[in-house]
């Protein structure tokens, strides 16, 4: 368990909140707030690894706590502890139905406290590895296509709620099977690794999230951006991955590989739906592709 872990103690009574801190301050980083709302602030802006609250805790509305946490998608995983002073049988299957993942009785020994809350956080640790090791490519180390997919869905979302443009570019390595055929597999993996590597270090550049789309295509999301940008990132890319200077020399356009860019930029259409969305940029590939030129899509 990392030391750093950050767990949150919301308590209305101050004595419980001293007594957590000093029981857990050895082993995490221990933040305490008195109320429902103050604690969902500080969520919103801090990592909160666990979270301990009494099963009474409710906010301005009544919700309980617990509930609101459970019922929020960002809030959702994190565990919850309830400390309280109620013994009784029915309370504790409450807490739990809702959503905590252990229920301690005050008076509690901080030696079972702590113990608890370790076992709480390495779980949580493990669980959070678990995701990020499912949303990452194996070979490139990019985000997989699921990340991706989530990703995209979200800034669909946020661009089309606030008003801003969602750029989209798809990126397919030129040639690539040919690539294989001569070089081998093998060496066809490293080339993916470099050409991965390089595009994401120009596409964080410009404050873009790219990801491993599938096979030899890669696809970059850019939210807020004019049309000038999307193209100024496409050249971007394709001068980073001129400069890798990777041999090529069964591509029949380029003595070194080279990569094809389609580009989709959506103004205010978002009805059309990040499927068709994708389609359009997949199409807007293929012509590049053909006519090895850089193609963009508007959806005004
Ligand atoms: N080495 C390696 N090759 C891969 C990987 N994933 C896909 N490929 C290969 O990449 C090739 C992609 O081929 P296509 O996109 O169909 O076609 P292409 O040869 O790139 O031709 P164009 O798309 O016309 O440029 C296929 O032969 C796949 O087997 C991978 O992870 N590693």
């Amino acid at each position: 368990m990392h030391s750093n872990a950050q767990v949150l103690v919301v308590d209305s009574d101050p004595l419980n909140r001293v007594v957590l801190e000093n029981t857990l301050s050895e082993d995490c980083l221990v933040a305490l707030q008195d109320n429902c709302e103050d604690a969902i602030s500080f969520i919103a802006s801090h990592k909160v690894d666990l979270i301990i609250t009494d099963i009474t805790l409710v906010d301005a509305q009544g919700v309980p706590f617990i509930q609101r946490l459970k019922d929020h998608t960002d809030t959702y995983k994190i565990p919850v502890i309830i400390v309280s002073s109620s013994n009784s049988y029915s309370d504790e299957v409450k807490g739990l139905q809702m959503g905590a993942v252990d229920y301690i009785t005050k008076p509690f020994s901080p030696l079972i406290v702590r113990a608890r809350v370790r076992i709480h956080l390495v779980l949580k640790q493990k669980s959070d590895l678990l995701e990020e090791l499912a949303s990452i490519d194996g070979l490139t180390e990019l985000p997989n296509r699921r990340l991706f997919d989530k990703h995209l869905a979200q800034q669909w979302q946020a661009c089309h709620s606030q008003g801003k443009t969602l750029g989209i570019v798809l990126v397919d390595i030129d040639y690539f099977k040919a690539y294989n055929d001569v070089y081998g597999y093998g060496a066809g993996d490293e080339c993916l690794i470099k050409v991965a590597r390089s595009l994401k270090e120009t596409v964080d550049a410009q404050q873009g999230f790219i990801a491993r789309f599938d096979g030899v295509r890669f696809a970059v999301v850019l939210a807020g951006c004019s049309i000038e940008q999307v193209e100024a990132l496409s050249h971007l890319m394709h001068d980073a991955i001129d400069k890798l200077l990777l041999p090529h020399k069964s591509s029949p356009i380029c003595a070194h590989v080279s990569i094809s860019t389609g580009m989709v930029l959506v103004e205010k259409e978002f009805s059309f739906g990040v499927a068709k969305c994708l389609q359009y940029a997949d199409n807007a590939l293929m012509q590049a592709h053909v006519n090895q030129e850089r193609m963009v899509l508007l959806m005004r």
